[in-house]
């Protein structure tokens, strides 16, 4: 069996990337994934200016997963550009994910246009979800700030270009986000982000420091909460916009529940946190030892075929 998969016109060997934040913050860390199993990488989500992030501790593993509230740490989107316009002459035939979003809309616009207007060949995941900026909702939240927000984007930017979204809980959002996503040209979505403001406590006291330890949930916990928006949004989506699919993947047949709800690519925060890049390798062999058990070669032999009762 095969596990190699498409988004949009590109190609990649495998389904597996890094969840963006997990080992995705510097050249050392991205590095590791490109020389690991994963078929591509995504960056720590960039911003304009680079960001020192939330005080410390701020995430913190836990038996079923990971809580986090790192406030977008990262080394500013020219770091950012300037490593993958790099890798673009070193791996040529790789194509990457560029994460970034602004702390306002103009710096969200800004950004666009500087990779609209930059050498970059790969994709953008325009990060719709951070719940941890303390004083900035989570704006894949509030659907008609999103859908002028795209109106815009998609009136300058005609790159390939992506959404990581938050969790949806209800149905009637289901149909309503789905309606917005379906007006515009999106090369994916991918969901889901952490389950945002949870809460971990160890004998008396939170684990981490920010926001009174209120941090975003990956891990155990949040798989029946991304499988379900996988498929919600497999069913409602043009069959143009592919799903990306994050939460809650441990195993290979983590892996196989998101291809099954429709995901053409699956990302891994939480297990990468705690086992490494050595984690592609394992989900992956994992996933092919159940295709082959079952008699799919290629993804597509199952990819959103999930049967109902
Ligand atoms: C980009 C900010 C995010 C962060 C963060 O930097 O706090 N944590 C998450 O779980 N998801 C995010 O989207």
């Amino acid at each position: 069996a095969t596990t190699k998969t498409k988004i949009g016109n590109f190609e990649f060997e495998n389904c597996f990337m890094n969840a963006a934040g997990v080992y995705c913050y510097d050249k050392n860390e991205l590095e590791q994934v490109i020389n690991s199993q994963a078929g591509t990488f995504v960056t720590k989500t960039a911003t304009l200016q680079s960001r020192p992030g939330n005080p410390e501790p701020r995430y913190h593993d836990t038996t079923l997963g990971s809580i986090n509230s790192m406030g977008l740490p990262n080394l500013g989107f020219d770091y950012y550009l300037d490593y993958l316009l790099e890798l673009q002459k070193t791996h040529p035939h790789r194509t990457f994910f560029f994460s970034l979003v602004g702390m306002s809309t103009e710096d969200t616009h800004a950004l666009l246009k500087k990779v609209q207007e930059s050498d970059f060949k790969g994709i953008t995941e325009l990060n719709l979800s951070c719940p941890n900026v303390p004083g900035k909702p989570q704006i894949a939240y509030d659907l008609e700030t999103t859908e002028k927000l795209l109106a815009d984007i998609f009136s300058y930017f005609k790159k390939p270009l992506g959404v990581k979204l938050p969790p949806y809980f209800d149905i009637v959002h289901f149909d309503q986000a789905a309606a917005v996503f379906n007006k515009f040209p999106l090369t994916f979505i991918n969901c889901i982000n952490s389950i945002g403001n949870g809460l971990v406590i160890e004998d008396e006291s939170v684990v981490i420091k920010p926001k009174n330890g209120f941090g975003g949930i990956g891990g155990e916990y949040i798989k029946p909460t991304a499988l379900a928006n996988v498929h919600a949004f497999y069913k409602r989506l043009n069959s143009s916009i592919k799903i990306i699919g994050t939460g809650g993947i441990l195993t290979g047949q983590d892996a196989f529940e998101h291809i099954l709800c429709g995901a053409s690519m699956v990302q891994i925060g939480t297990t990468l946190h705690k086992e490494g890049p050595s984690a592609f390798e394992r989900i992956t062999n994992e996933l092919k030892a159940i295709m082959d058990k079952k008699g799919y070669k290629t993804i597509e032999d199952f990819r959103g075929k999930l049967k109902y009762l």
